[in-house]
């Protein structure tokens, strides 16, 4: 696992839009998948603005959501097939066609979820997969005490997790109690992992994710047995890791053609 401690989040944001790019440009249609929340947003406005000002050409990318909740009527600005049209699909010029995600509104939701696995191979597999992550270090909505090993499937949200997200709904009881999720397993399953975590509160969750033992309480850590994922964390959220000048000094030794 390599960690990279930025600035602030605008600089992880350009850091791994810039590692984006260069997926990009190497592979046309590389099949990204984004995670949704407030973090990642850095990331796709630099990308965007890539784009818009010609330095890169994202007209082959294929986009590929990481969870969905179940049960919002469709087409809620919230559900998040919407947020990640709005946020990603539709900034970089993209069309739906270029987008895959699994079905929230299905009436067998396992045969959905299921199919989204199998999508996801026959699509050839994610390329770059965004994560990133909660207060109590879950990836997705792979809650504490995810098997490593879970594939794509319905799960029942903590209470921790649906107050974090009720910011994002008119109402605390808006926020649905059930998710789809790409499982651990699935996640681990593309070819390069980078997950960005911004400011003190995700703190305590990324020492123990970077730091502590891989261990299902704490679904970020299976990251640990992946061989190549990138963290990346502003100075707050890198303010619990032991051994951040050890990661400062190994980033800063790294030659620049090497990326993340
Ligand atoms: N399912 C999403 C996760 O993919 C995201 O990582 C997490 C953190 O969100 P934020 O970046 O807003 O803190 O929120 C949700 O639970």
């Amino acid at each position: 696992m390599e960690v990279v401690i930025v600035q602030d989040a605008e600089a992880g944001g350009e850091l791994i839009a810039e590692t984006i790019a260069n997926l990009l440009r190497r592979k046309p249609d590389a099949l990204l998948g984004v995670a949704t929340g407030s973090t990642p947003l850095p990331i796709y406005q630099a990308l965007t603005a890539k784009v818009r000002s010609g330095a890169l050409d994202a007209s082959g990318a294929r986009i590929a959501q990481l969870d969905e909740y179940v049960g919002l009527p469709a087409g809620h600005p919230e559900s998040y097939r919407s947020v990640v049209l709005r946020e990603v699909v539709e900034p970089l010029g993209l069309t739906e066609d270029a987008f895959m995600g699994p079905d929230g509104a299905a009436e067998d939701v396992q045969a959905a979820c299921e199919a989204y696995d199998l999508a996801l191979a026959q699509a050839g597999g994610v390329d770059l997969q965004l994560l990133g992550i909660g207060t109590d270090g879950h990836i997705g909505f792979n809650e504490p005490c995810s098997s490593l090993a879970s594939r794509t499937r319905i799960k029942t949200l903590t209470r921790q997790t649906r107050e974090d997200n009720a910011r994002f709904f008119d109402s605390p009881d808006e926020v649905p109690h059930h998710v789809i999720t790409q499982g651990i397993g699935t996640i681990l399953e593309a070819r390069h992992l980078v997950l960005l975590a911004t400011g003190e509160g995700k703190a305590e969750a990324v020492a123990q994710t970077v730091e502590g033992p891989v261990a299902a309480v704490v679904p970020a850590s299976a990251l640990q047995l992946h061989p190549h994922a990138t963290v990346v964390v502003d100075e707050a959220a890198a303010s619990k890791l032991k051994l951040a000048e050890y990661f400062r000094a190994t980033y800063a030794s790294k030659p620049d053609w090497q990326g993340i």
